[in-house]
């Protein structure tokens, strides 16, 4: 629930106070509290319908909250946009992007809209299309780019104004093990030098092995905080988000799928 007693970290890269959105009948998210410590890599998990894109949706100005606030860097997000958005650089889940432009154009636009000067734009386009291993598909329209590489590209999108803080939903998925690896390389470099990284995913294992810090949310709710070897308290992160979480079924219940010749 909220505590609007304690007040948000403004040291945190990202203070989250009593957020709360309801749709319809549905409290997607309940009062989330929670700190993301600057310089960490941050992991949000939870099962499906957990809360997880309306709290980070709600985090980085993409979703007005019902109720509750969102600190970027102790910039009051909600009260103070212009100066908190230039902090983010935000891969959003199910980002629509302008696909009639190829790779490089798209990342130029993003570039330009972020003010950036066409020189800088260029100069960084091209280390991001080297990078996110683009190059050769530099000039071919993000239309015709293989789901994978139109994550890689609103990616490289998301980080080129050099934000301080990035949000990224789900941005594994999709994405084969060579270009997740390189991709993991790139935030962890990016962190080491002192960004922020938060992603939300449902591979426990990655979330293990990547992140420093993590967060369970179900329901709504934050069910546990903490650095990964806090929260996981010896097990796998995968068997502890089990635990938490519950809902494990018997397989009980399809026995019509079950492929056998006798079935009438
Ligand atoms: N625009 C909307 N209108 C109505 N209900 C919504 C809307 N967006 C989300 N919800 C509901 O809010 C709840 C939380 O959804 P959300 O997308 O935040 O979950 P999630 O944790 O990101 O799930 P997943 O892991 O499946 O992506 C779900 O029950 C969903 O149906």
């Amino acid at each position: 629930m909220t505590h609007p007693a304690v007040p948000p970290d403004t040291t945190a890269a990202l203070s989250l106070r009593g957020l709360w959105k309801r749709f319809g009948q549905k409290i997607a998210v309940a009062g989330i509290d929670l700190d993301v410590p600057a310089g960490s890599f941050y992991g949000l998990v939870g099962p499906n319908g957990a809360g997880k894109t309306t709290a980070l949706s709600m985090a980085t100005g993409l979703l007005r909250p019902d109720f509750g606030t969102a600190h970027v860097l102790g910039v009051d997000l909600w009260a103070e946009p212009d100066r908190a958005k230039p902090l983010l650089g935000v891969l959003p889940d199910g980002l629509r992007l302008f696909d009639r432009l190829t790779g490089a154009q798209l990342l130029t636009y993003a570039g330009l809209l972020r003010g950036l000067d066409r020189d800088t734009v260029a100069r960084r386009s091209e280390d991001l299309l080297a990078a996110m291993d683009l190059t050769a598909d530099r000039d071919t329209l993000v239309v015709d780019y293989s789901a994978g590489m139109t994550k890689k590209i609103a990616l490289a999108g998301a980080m080129i104004h050099a934000p301080r803080v990035l949000v990224l939903d789900e941005p594994f998925e999709a994405v084969d093990p060579v270009s997740a690896a390189n991709i993991r390389d790139i935030l962890r470099r990016y962190a080491d030098d002192g960004g922020t990284v938060v992603v939300s995913s449902h591979v426990m294992d990655l979330v293990q092995r990547m992140c420093t810090h993590v967060a369970v949310i179900a329901g709504g709710h934050v069910l546990d905080t903490g650095t990964v070897d806090a929260v996981r308290g010896g097990q796998s992160l995968e068997d502890r988000f089990v635990d938490l979480v519950g809902g494990r079924k018997e397989s009980g219940g399809l026995e019509w799928l079950r492929t056998s010749s006798d079935s009438s």
